[in-house]
């Protein structure tokens, strides 16, 4: 049984509580959250993690795992230190090691605690196979993530673009895979994913589209090297709670869990 530690309890939280819940290896033990959230996912909570602490900060003892479902400054603020304690952690979040030092912070708060950072595959797929391109060498990583105009709300395409009276797909961003991840977090979790599988966060190329005709949130890969080509397309349906965030999101991390404590894994 892996006792659990859950940070964040917004769209993929919930989700993520409400899959678990009837998982006999996986025990939530504490769920983390901010103050203001604490008596909502404490009644939450009731329900879905029956026992589970519901605080501000992660439980002294008692923790194998921290799963990090929360944002970026969840990570700096929970993440690390658990680390160093010698827990292990999963992360959503990915595009936070976009983030100045983070990468090598975690790593080294890792290796100090001799713990394990697991970056979740989430909203995308092939992550197996670019990762394991790059090792015959890639020439080109291209990512394309295109969501309705709506979900491009608080991110800086609303300062450039009216979204809600947008006709036609509209690029809002176009760079690095770092620039992408640093300027919208909440969007570009699996440009950096992409990134740090295969040719780097400054060497992948990304590309943002706001299109008022998608319903669905669409990634797009495209990757050549030594190994051939790879052009893979995903159209994946949002949670209800947040049309940011692609319900494959929330399975990735179920999948990361399962396979965490099971014996035969894929
Ligand atoms: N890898 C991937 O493919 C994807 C990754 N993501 C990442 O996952 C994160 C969560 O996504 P989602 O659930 O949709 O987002 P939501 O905004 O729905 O939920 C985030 C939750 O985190 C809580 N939170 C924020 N900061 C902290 C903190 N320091 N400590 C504890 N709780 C905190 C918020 O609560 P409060 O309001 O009380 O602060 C909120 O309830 C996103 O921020 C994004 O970075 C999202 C989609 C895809
Ligand atoms: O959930 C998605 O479709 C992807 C996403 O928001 C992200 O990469 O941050």
């Amino acid at each position: 049984m892996l006792s659990i530690a859950l940070i964040g309890c917004g769209a993929i939280g919930e989700s993520l509580l409400k899959s678990i819940r009837y998982d006999n290896h996986l025990q939530v033990a504490a769920i983390v959250v901010s103050k203001r959230s604490i008596d909502r996912v404490a009644r939450l909570a009731e329900t879905l993690a029956p026992g589970a602490s519901v605080s501000e900060n992660i439980p002294d003892s008692g923790i194998d795992l921290v799963v990090e479902a929360a944002g970026h400054r969840a990570i700096e603020a929970h993440v690390l230190p658990a680390l160093k304690r010698g827990i292990s952690a999963v992360i959503a979040s990915v595009g936070a090691l976009a983030m100045d030092d983070l990468a090598p912070r975690l790593e080294t708060a890792a290796t100090n605690g001799r713990s394990q950072v697991h970056l979740i595959a989430g909203a995308v797929g092939a992550i197996d196979a670019i990762a394991a391109a790059k090792i015959g060498g890639l020439d080109k990583v291209l990512y394309t993530g295109k969501k309705p105009a709506l979900a491009w709300q608080g991110t800086p395409a609303e300062l450039q673009f009216n979204l809600a009276t947008l006709t036609e797909a509209t690029v809002v961003f176009e760079g690095s895979a770092r620039d992408a991840a640093q300027r919208f977090p909440k969007n570009a979790n699996v440009a950096a994913t992409i990134a740090l599988a295969s040719l780097g966060l400054d060497a992948t190329t990304v590309r943002l589209i706001a299109d008022p005709k998608a319903s669905t949130n669409i990634h797009t890969i495209d990757a050549s090297g030594a190994f051939g080509e790879l052009n893979l397309t995903l159209s994946n349906r949002p949670l209800s709670d947040n049309p940011k965030t692609s319900a494959l999101t929330v399975y990735s991390m179920v999948r990361t869990l399962q396979n965490l404590t099971g014996t035969l894994v894929i």
